[in-house]
């Protein structure tokens, strides 16, 4: 049953981490696609660069007028300057646009504006550095330039658009980058939560285990498994600190009658009543465990034989007057002890211990029940 619910513990945890990690890796995906257009490029600087570059048709303009006015070598040397200016720039915005890693689906128009702007350059060039002493030149010149302004504005124009799309966009992104940070947060600290309550759940489950592998379930006294534990550290510490121990075997006498006349449940109340009562007659550094049927095993360490049988004798006398409540408040019920003592400079192990109290308890049986008998070469009675 915990086995079940264990595997099932852990296939949820296995299906939780999965489904944060693939909720991850898909968002990581689709902002690394997004992203990678986006982050790095500083669109703020290249818009402010673009704004720059649209004074450069005002620049060919105004030479172009002042060329018209007077055509004059100076004037056609303003106007050489702004075209060899124009044509550095529209290369460096070229490098730009690369730069910033615009989709080319988005400025292909803008891309043939510029092929344009590099078919009618040479063009305007050859003529300013020609002769302009006729005024047919001047006016092949001026349409021309005319022509390449409006190309040039254009293309500006619809860059700078394109750039504070592109901004927006990067500023959504960053948005988005940040809802997906503090989501994934979020689902790390919910796995973290639910890894935390499985974790505790699962010890709990453990401590309970143990609890009840080491429980006996009838009287909530140990068990003879734990008593197999808390036996062997207290026998082996007294051997190291020549202490002595005292075992102590109870059985009820004919326990069986409670069970025939009252039936078994109220049978069951009256041990565990008794556990209760013997547990309120014990120290602390006393167990005792349930390791038969109507058997009891006292363990009693740092104890000698005549504090054994005192106590022992203690609880015999107390049970003999206990009013059980199971069976109407009446005192029904005695019980034979045996008792055997290691002392501290011998190294007796449990087992022997057991068997020599269960020698004094048979011999208490025998003896007519109601009676407690230390084991010794001669078994005593009291
Ligand atoms: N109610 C109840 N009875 C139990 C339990 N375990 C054992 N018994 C009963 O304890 C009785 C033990 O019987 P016997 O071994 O003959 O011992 P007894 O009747 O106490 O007689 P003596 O020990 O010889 O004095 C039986 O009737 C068992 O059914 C239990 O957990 N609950």
């Amino acid at each position: 049953m915990a086995d079940r619910h264990l595997s099932r513990m852990r296939v949820t945890l296995i299906a939780a981490f999965v489904l944060v990690l693939l909720v991850m890796i898909t968002l990581i995906t689709l902002f690394t696609i997004n992203a990678h257009r986006h982050v790095g490029a500083d669109y703020l600087a290249f818009a402010s660069d673009i704004v720059r570059v649209q004074q450069d048709g005002v620049q060919l303009r105004l030479a172009i007028e002042s060329l018209e006015e007077n055509p004059e070598p100076l004037h056609q040397q303003q106007l050489q300057r702004a075209l060899s200016v124009i044509a550095s720039r529209l290369e460096s915005t070229r490098h730009a646009i690369r730069n910033v890693q615009l989709a080319p689906v988005d400025y292909r128009h803008v891309h043939r504006e510029f092929d344009n702007l590099d078919a009618l350059l040479p063009r305007l060039e050859a003529l300013a550095s020609g002769s302009l002493e006729d005024e047919e030149s001047i006016e092949e010149l001026k349409w021309l330039a005319l022509e390449f302004d409006d190309s040039l504005a254009y293309a500006y124009s619809e860059l700078h658009e394109l750039v504070h799309a592109a901004a927006a966009q990067q500023r959504q992104l960053m948005g988005w980058l940040n809802w997906t940070l503090i989501l994934l947060g979020a689902l790390l600290l919910l796995f973290i939560a639910g890894l935390l309550l499985a974790m505790d759940k699962i010890f709990g489950q453990k401590r309970a285990l143990e609890r009840l592998s080491a429980t006996d379930e009838v009287t909530g006294l140990n068990n003879r498994r734990a008593l197999l534990d808390t036996a062997g550290r207290a026998l082996a510490l007294a051997r190291r600190s020549h202490q002595p121990v005292s075992l102590a075997l109870i059985d009820f006498d004919h326990f069986k009658r409670i069970n025939d006349e009252h039936g078994h449940p109220n049978g069951d109340r009256v041990l565990k009543q008794f556990a209760d009562t013997l547990q309120e007659m014990i120290r602390q550094t006393d167990t005792v465990a349930r390791i038969g049927g109507e058997e009891f095993c006292l363990l009693m360490p740092n104890t000698e034989r005549n504090g054994a049988m005192e106590l022992c004798e203690r609880i015999r006398s107390t049970i003999a007057t206990l009013p059980l409540e199971a069976i109407d408040g009446q005192p029904a019920l005695t019980v034979s002890i045996g008792i055997a003592t290691t002392h501290g400079d011998s190294d007796a192990s449990f087992n022997t211990l057991y068997s020599q109290a269960d020698h004094a308890l048979y011999e208490a049986k025998v003896k007519g029940r109601n009676k407690t008998i230390t084991y010794k070469r001669q078994l005593q009675a009291i």
